[in-house]
């Protein structure tokens, strides 16, 4: 009896998948090319652990064997990914597939409904009440926590040069932008760049890391509430995400109690229309207290997201920068020329006003955006059937964007290993597809701390040029790039750094 209820159910299983394998929706996904799939596990096998592999796979092997749409199977999820401009433009154009795809909801327990990850009308909501703290009035304000910021990285690598002149510059930069945000999004000075024992800074650093171990291993198929209660790696990762949106928490409510506490006493507000430089945070609670529907887990949802979007991913930008800097002596010099006639021996801070007579330094901060994307890879879920490359790609199906792949596109970029900034030179990008480069997204739910990210980038690397000429030892060479969510140097990045005077 017992052997024929077993072979009863593997019977029934075997049925629902043969039919699930012949539905309509399976075969419009498997008539994509792509690489050979595994029975319920699809091609998770064929995952690399590490992030270089993993940035291979997606980005070069499988796009250079299947093209530029492919589609691949995480168990029995189908992904499909894009890399040719067409169409890159058609989904990021799109008003219709504006929703994440279901990767993302490994960061929901970090970022919540922020503006990262929610979709439809919450979403657009959200991004318009947001918006005006991106305004350049306001990023201009920000320009003393951008020079102030970069000065105490100078002074950082100054002290370690005492010792040595090799010098691990990504976890410094790190700090640096961590430092920034922070400022920008709470309003708070956590001295990340000095004191390093930060426990909050430890569990951010922590959550980065396990989330993405999660995503690239089977832990990834386990739903939410078992992995969190029934695997180690859950619960240490519960326990780092508890010290993150605690510590959030605390400075949302030190926050609140002083505006209140201003608001009684008729003591000059530090927000209020008046006041130039406002918080992200400061908004959110000026927008809840003039009864916004917001709550305060939404609060916290947003400024996690800030923290989040707004510190790794500068990192990576100045890190690669200055990677292509050392590996670059010629345009390093050129860079310098520039920065010489603006700025001669002067300490004087960067302005904004500044920042726009760098033309040379802008062509390489796109250049290294364009070798070195901080974001290589974006998702969405396709919210209705569309056709991409002659295919039909159905409902529902997540989709990847390869910004990597995309900018490492022979037809639009020739020879793009190298390191050539005269490509975005005016006359150089006439008639290029604007869809071929897009490190920051494009259209409706494009980043909308470009700006802020552009500004703070250029203040940290003039700051850094001008005082430091960079270089590389030949043997640490090549870098790997590591994808861990975003693009990260494998190990490290070692720079020779000698002070300019
Ligand atoms: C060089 C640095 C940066 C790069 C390359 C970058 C790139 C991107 C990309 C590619 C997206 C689209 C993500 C997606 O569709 O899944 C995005 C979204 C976003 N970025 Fe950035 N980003 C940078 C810096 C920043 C900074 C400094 C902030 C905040 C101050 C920020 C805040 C955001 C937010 C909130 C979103 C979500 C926007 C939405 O969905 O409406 N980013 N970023």
């Amino acid at each position: 009896m017992l052997n024929f209820v077993f072979f009863f159910f593997v019977a029934l299983i075997a049925w629902f998948y043969w039919r699930w394998e012949n539905s309509f929706f399976v075969r419009q996904i498997d008539n994509i090319p792509g690489p050979l799939k595994l029975p319920l596990f699809g091609n998770i096998f064929a995952f690399p652990r590490d992030g270089p592999g993993l940035l291979q796979i997606f980005n070069v092997k499988w796009t250079k064997a299947h093209g530029h749409i492919y589609r691949f199977w995480r168990g029995v999820f189908p992904i499909v990914n894009i890399s040719s401009p067409s169409d890159v433009e058609a989904i990021l154009t799109s008003q219709v597939h504006i929703n994440k795809s279901i990767t993302g909801t490994f960061l929901l327990p970090w970022l919540g409904d922020g503006l990262l990850l929610s979709g439809g009308n919450k979403w657009r909501k959200d991004r318009k009440l947001l918006t005006p703290a991106f305004h350049f009035q306001i990023l201009d304000g920000f320009f003393d926590v951008f020079n102030r910021n970069s000065q105490i990285l100078a002074e950082q690598i100054n002290k370690k040069l005492v010792d040595v002149n090799e010098v691990d510059i990504y976890p410094m930069t790190s700090r640096c932008t961590l430092d920034i945000i922070c400022e920008a999004a709470m309003g708070i000075q956590i001295d990340a760049q000095v004191n390093h024992d930060s426990e909050y800074i430890t569990a951010i650093d922590r959550v980065e890391a396990m989330i993405q171990g999660r995503i690239n291993s089977l832990l990834g198929l386990l739903p939410d509430w078992f992995y969190f209660q029934f695997t180690s790696h859950g619960r240490q990762l519960q326990k780092n995400l508890d010290i993150v949106h605690d510590f959030t928490r605390k400075v949302m409510v030190a926050r609140k109690n002083i505006v209140d506490q201003q608001d009684a006493d008729g003591s000059e507000c530090d927000f209020g229309p008046k006041k130039r430089r406002r918080a992200f945070l400061d908004l959110l609670l000026e927008a809840a207290r003039n009864g916004a529907d917001m709550s305060e887990t939404d609060i916290i949802s947003q400024v996690d997201t800030f923290m989040f979007e707004g510190h790794d991913t500068t990192s990576a930008a100045v890190t690669w920068f200055l990677y292509c800097m050392a590996t670059h002596p010629a345009e390093q010099d050129r860079v310098y020329e520039e920065l010489y006639e603006c700025f001669g021996d002067s300490d004087k801070p960067c302005t904004l006003e500044d920042l726009s007579k760098l033309k040379y330094l802008d062509c390489c901060i796109k250049e290294s955006l364009r070798r070195h994307p901080p974001v290589p890879l974006i998702r969405r879920r396709i919210n209705e059937d569309v056709r991409l490359s002659g295919y039909n790609v159905p409902a529902d199906t997540s989709l990847g964007i390869q910004i990597y792949a995309l900018h490492h596109n022979e037809e639009f970029f020739a020879d793009p290993e190298t390191f050539k900034p005269e490509r975005f030179e005016a006359d150089q990008i006439i008639g290029r597809n604007p869809f071929a480069y897009v490190p920051f997204s494009a259209g409706p739910r494009n980043c909308i701390g470009q700006k802020f990210a552009l500004y703070e980038d250029k203040v940290i690397v003039t700051t850094l040029l001008r005082q430091f000429r960079f270089g590389i030892d030949l043997s640490r060479l090549p870098i790997r790039e590591s994808f861990n969510m975003i693009l990260k140097p494998d190990g490290g990045m070692p720079l020779l750094i000698a002070p300019r005077r």
